[in-house]
């Protein structure tokens, strides 16, 4: 049988999926890879995997996209490694350079400049680009939230802006995936999720940063109905900033 290729996010947010993958049989029939997001994305609209632990904003790219499992990378409100870091307050950002790892985050903050703040920004994807503002995702970001004048967390921004959950980056297929292997899937990622106790214990401490406050009250891995409105309501979104830029 061919393994199933799987891209999974190489942050500490997938730590507990990865952990119930690699502690479950599923692992021997699996082809399992860690990268960053924007490679998972990558890799799921080109055919290089059958599935990833994908950003969310890239779904409308993938052909054939399914969301295979009851988990995903959310949270409801404020998640800790989502940012845009700044020198000056949001109501003042002219320029903001985004970050290489994202898709989802890069487009939130374009959705929260325009439609929460209600700016006219100008973006950079150039790294060396001196700009008011930039987002940083991930273990990136641990324990920098004070380095900087302003930090938005934009998990908590989209909640202020829609009053609804956010969900990241989900588990998309780009082909049909049986139901056996769905649910063998899901079981491991629960696994994962029940087992975050052990998770914790092996990772290395984060100074100025709670990863037991992150894996367990932060980051929220349910793909629940209202995550569900928010991920539809965030795809328009980005529609709608399309259609301005025509
Ligand atoms: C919460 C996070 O969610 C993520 C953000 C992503 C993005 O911006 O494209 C993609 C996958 C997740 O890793 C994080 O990376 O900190």
């Amino acid at each position: 049988m061919n393994k199933i290729k799987i891209s999974a996010v190489a942050y500490t947010n997938t730590k507990a999926f990865i952990y119930g993958l690699t502690h479950s049989d599923i692992i021997n029939k699996i082809d399992l890879s860690l990268d960053i997001p924007s490679d998972c994305a990558a890799k799921v609209i080109n055919g290089q995997a059958d599935i990833g632990l994908m950003p969310v904003a890239a779904i409308p790219l993938v052909p054939n996209a399914n969301i295979v499992a009851d988990y995903c990378i959310g949270s409801d409100g404020g998640v800790n490694s989502v940012f845009i870091f700044s020198e000056v307050p949001a109501n003042e950002i002219k320029t903001l350079r985004l970050d290489a790892h994202s898709r989802t985050s890069n487009n939130l903050a374009k959705v929260l400049l325009k439609f929460h703040w209600k700016k006219e920004v100008e973006f950079t994807t150039d790294p060396d680009a001196k700009t008011d503002a930039f987002v940083l995702i991930g273990d990136r970001t641990f324990g920098k939230k004070d380095d900087f004048a302003y930090a938005y967390d934009m998990g908590e921004e989209w909640k202020k802006l829609t009053g609804l959950p956010f969900m990241y980056a989900a588990w998309v297929a780009n082909k049909e995936i049986s139901e056996d292997f769905k649910a063998e899937f899901n079981a491991a990622l629960k696994f994962g999720l029940d087992h975050r106790k052990e998770v914790l214990a092996e990772l290395a401490e984060s100074p100025n940063f709670d990863l037991e406050d992150y894996l367990y009250h932060k980051l929220q891995f349910d793909v629940t109905e209202d995550r569900k409105k928010a991920l539809n309501l965030f795809l328009e979104y980005i529609e709608e900033l399309e259609k301005v830029k025509l």
